[in-house]
C-alpha cells in the first residue's frame, strides 16, 4: 500500500465522504451515519449535505432497487486515509452492509470520494473515488453544500459542472435541506421502479 495512505496529515485535510441507502430505513439509518460522523475522534468541522433522493444506477441486467437516499459528508481529518476508509467500512458494518452482490441493495455505503488533494490508485483505497466524476447522487449533493467544490484528478473538475454532466443527473429526484432533524416527506424507500 501506498505511503501516502497510512501516513497521518501533520495538520487536518479536507475529506469528502458519500453516503447511500436504499434497504431497511435509509432516512434512519442516514441520519444515525451523519451524527457517527460528527462524533467520530479524528474527524472536525464536519459539515453535511442535503439529502438527495436518486434512481439507482445499476450495472447492465441488474435486477431492479428501491430508490437510494444519497448525502455527503464534509470535514478535516486528521486520520491516515486508510484509518479513514476503515471508520467507513466499521460504520457500513454496524448497519449490517453485506456484500453480495456487486452494486446490489444495500443498508448503508460510505464511499471515500476524497482526502486532500490526494491522487493515489490502490485497489484497496483509490482516492479520488474512481466514479466520482460520473455519479450526480455523489456530486448534486456534494455541489449544494460546497458549489466552490474541485474534485482533484485527472477526471476532476469543478463539482457543479461534473454534475451537470454525469449522466444519471436527471435521476436526482429532489434534494432536501434540513434533512437531519425535520420532516422529510416521500423518504420511505420507494418500491423498485418496474414494481411500482
Ligand atoms: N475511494 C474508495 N472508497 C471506498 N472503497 C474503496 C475506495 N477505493 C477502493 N475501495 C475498495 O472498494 C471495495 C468495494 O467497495 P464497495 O463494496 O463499497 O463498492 P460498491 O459501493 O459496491 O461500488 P462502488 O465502488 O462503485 O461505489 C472496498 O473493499 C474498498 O477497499
Ligand atoms: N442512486 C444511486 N445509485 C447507486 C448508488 C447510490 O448510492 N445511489 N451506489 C451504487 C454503488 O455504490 C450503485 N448505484
Amino acid at each position: 500500500m501506498s505511503d501516502l495512505l497510512t501516513r497521518r496529515p501533520a495538520a487536518a485535510v479536507p475529506f469528502v465522504l458519500a453516503l447511500g441507502a436504499n434497504l431497511g430505513d435509509p432516512l434512519a439509518t442516514l441520519r444515525a451515519a451523519a451524527d457517527a460522523l460528527e462524533q467520530a475522534p479524528g474527524l472536525e468541522a464536519v459539515r453535511v449535505s442535503p439529502l438527495a433522493r436518486t434512481a439507482p444506477v445499476l450495472a447492465p441486467g441488474q435486477a431492479a432497487q428501491p430508490d437510494y437516499l444519497n448525502a455527503v459528508v464534509l470535514g478535516r481529518t486528521t486520520l491516515a486515509p486508510r484509518a479513514l476508509l476503515r471508520l467507513a467500512q466499521d460504520l457500513e458494518r454496524a448497519h449490517h452492509r453485506t456484500r453480495a452482490e456487486r452494486w446490489g441493495a444495500r443498508t448503508l455505503d460510505v464511499d471515500v470520494i476524497t482526502v486532500d488533494d490526494l491522487v493515489v490508485a490502490d485497489p484497496e483505497l483509490t482516492l479520488p473515488h474512481p466514479r466520482a466524476h460520473l455519479r450526480a447522487f455523489v456530486l448534486a449533493p456534494w455541489a449544494a453544500a460546497d458549489p466552490g467544490a474541485v474534485l482533484p484528478g485527472p477526471d476532476g473538475g469543478a463539482v457543479a459542472e461534473l454534475a451537470e454532466r454525469a449522466a444519471d443527473r436527471g435521476t436526482i429526484r429532489w434534494l432536501a435541506p434540513g434533512w437531519r432533524t425535520g420532516p422529510v416527506p416521500d423518504a420511505a424507500p420507494a418500491p423498485a421502479e418496474g414494481a411500482r
